[in-house]
C-alpha cells in the first residue's frame, strides 16, 4: 500500500490500521475549477492518487483531500498569521463544513468517497483570534486550525466523524481499503459491508 500524502496526520492515522505502507508524494500541483466543496474534495483526492498510481504499478494507492467550506466560501491554508486571523473571524460563532475526499486506486480501478463533518466554533474574542493565529498551528491546515491541537479549544460542537476533520475519515478509509483487498485490523470485514 502507498499513501499518496505528505500530511503527517494522515501518516499517523493510517499507521494505526495495522497494514504496512510507504509514502509517495507526486509533487504535481493539484488544480480544479470545481466550486462545490464535496465534489472538489473527491476530485482532488483522485488527482493526487492518480499522480502516484502512475508511478506505483501493482500497489494499492490511497490519497485524500480536505476542503473547509463556510457559507459559499472555501478556506484553504492561510498564508500568514494575518490571513489566519481573517479565517478565524469568519469561523467564529458559526457552523462550517469539513469535507474530506478519500480515493483508493488499485489494479486499474478507482473508488472515491467523501465524508462530511459540521464543526461549530464558539464565539471567539479578538484576543483569542490573535493568540491562536500567532501560535502558527493553523498555517499548514485547511481552514486555518487544527482540531487535534490547540484548535480543539475553538470548537464547541461536532456533527460527524472527528478523524474527517483531521483529514482522514477512518470509517471511509477502512471501507475503501477493505473493498480493495487490504485487511484493515487484520480483516477484510463482512462480505459486501
Ligand atoms: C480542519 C483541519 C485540517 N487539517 C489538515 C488536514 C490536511 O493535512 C490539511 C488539508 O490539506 P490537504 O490539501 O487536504 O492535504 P495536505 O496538503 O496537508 O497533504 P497532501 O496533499 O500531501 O495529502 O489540513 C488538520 O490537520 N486539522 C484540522 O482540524
Amino acid at each position: 500500500m502507498v499513501l499518496a500524502s505528505g500530511s503527517p496526520r494522515r501518516r499517523e492515522l493510517l499507521s494505526g490500521l495495522g497494514v504496512p505502507f510507504t509514502v509517495q508524494v507526486s509533487g504535481e500541483p493539484e488544480d480544479s475549477r470545481e466550486a462545490d466543496p464535496e465534489r472538489l474534495a473527491a476530485e482532488l483526492a483522485l488527482l493526487k492518487g492518480r499522480a502516484v498510481a502512475r508511478e506505483a504499478a501493482g500497489a494499492v494507492v490511497i490519497a485524500a483531500d480536505t476542503v473547509v467550506a463556510v457559507g459559499a466560501d472555501l478556506l484553504a491554508k492561510p498564508e500568514s498569521a494575518a490571513e489566519n486571523e481573517v479565517f478565524l473571524r469568519r469561523l467564529s460563532g458559526r457552523t462550517h463544513d469539513v469535507f474530506t475526499g478519500v480515493a483508493v486506486l488499485s489494479g486499474g480501478s478507482e473508488a472515491v468517497e467523501v465524508a462530511r463533518t459540521a464543526v461549530t466554533f464558539r464565539t471567539l474574542l479578538p484576543e483569542e483570534i490573535a493568540f491562536y493565529a500567532a501560535s502558527g498551528e493553523g498555517l499548514d491546515k485547511a481552514g486555518g486550525y487544527g482540531i487535534q491541537g490547540l484548535g480543539m479549544a475553538l470548537v464547541e460542537r461536532l456533527d460527524g466523524e472527528y478523524s474527517n476533520v483531521v483529514g482522514f475519515p477512518l470509517s471511509v478509509v477502512t471501507r475503501l481499503l477493505r473493498a480493495a483487498g487490504v485487511p484493515v485490523w487484520g480483516t477484510l470485514g463482512a462480505p459486501g459491508a
